[in-house]
């Protein structure tokens, strides 16, 4: 097989998963629910912990340090961290199990008006449904990305947006890195409001 055909194959199938994503209009209300919310809490004081596993992972990280750092212009720094100190999750995840690496972070930095935001293509991930529980149990509002079915974490969420896509993980995931950006861009410019 041509190696080219896999690539057009790969850019073919992720532009119909993008066009099916940018045509619902639920999960478009969702993306702005949760800049809505994060803009909210953040101007009342609060913070966004973020958290994911693999590529997820990156992804929480990329969402924080663009809060924390820099999208696209200037701007006051925006309070994230992600969950990703390599001696937290080494610790934990030997001490107590890998299931306990995020809600453990979640109880000891989490305060009521915080934001959970959650990663999982599958929505199985027990670590990601042990810091869903943990960051409702503090008072925190929760936004999550999901794919497929939102799998277990389907309805745990304040605001869930849910790529409803049943092949591999990556197709979901870059919908979610754009989910992402958009919300970026929105919590600035209703920061500037
Ligand atoms: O990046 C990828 C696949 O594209 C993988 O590393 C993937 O993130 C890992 O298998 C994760 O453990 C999957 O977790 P989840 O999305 O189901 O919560
Ligand atoms: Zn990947």
């Amino acid at each position: 097989m041509d190696l080219k055909d896999i690539v057009r194959q790969q850019l073919v199938e992720a532009a119909d998963v993008l066009a099916k994503f940018s045509a619902d209009q639920a999960q478009l209300n969702a993306v702005a629910d949760a800049a809505h919310l994060l803009a909210e809490q953040f101007k009342a004081g609060g913070k966004v912990i973020s958290c994911g596993n693999g590529g997820s992972h990156c992804d929480a990280m990329h969402f924080a340090e663009e809060l924390t750092g820099r999208f696209r212009d200037n701007r006051a720094g925006l309070p994230a961290i992600a969950i990703s100190d390599p001696s937290h999750l080494s610790c934990v995840g030997n001490d107590y199990g890998f299931d306990y690496v995020f809600s453990r972070y979640v109880e000891a930095v989490g305060r009521e008006g915080d934001v959970l935001f959650g990663l999982s293509t599958s929505g199985n991930s027990g670590n990601i449904i042990k810091a869903v529980e943990a960051a409702k149990a503090k008072g925190m509002k929760v936004i999550l990305l999901t794919g497929k079915d939102g799998g277990k974490l389907a309805g745990m969420a304040d605001v869930e947006v849910r790529v409803p896509h049943f092949g591999y993980a990556d197709r979901i995931q870059e919908i979610h890195i754009k989910v992402i950006h958009s919300i970026i861009l929105m919590v600035e410019q209703l920061m500037a409001d």
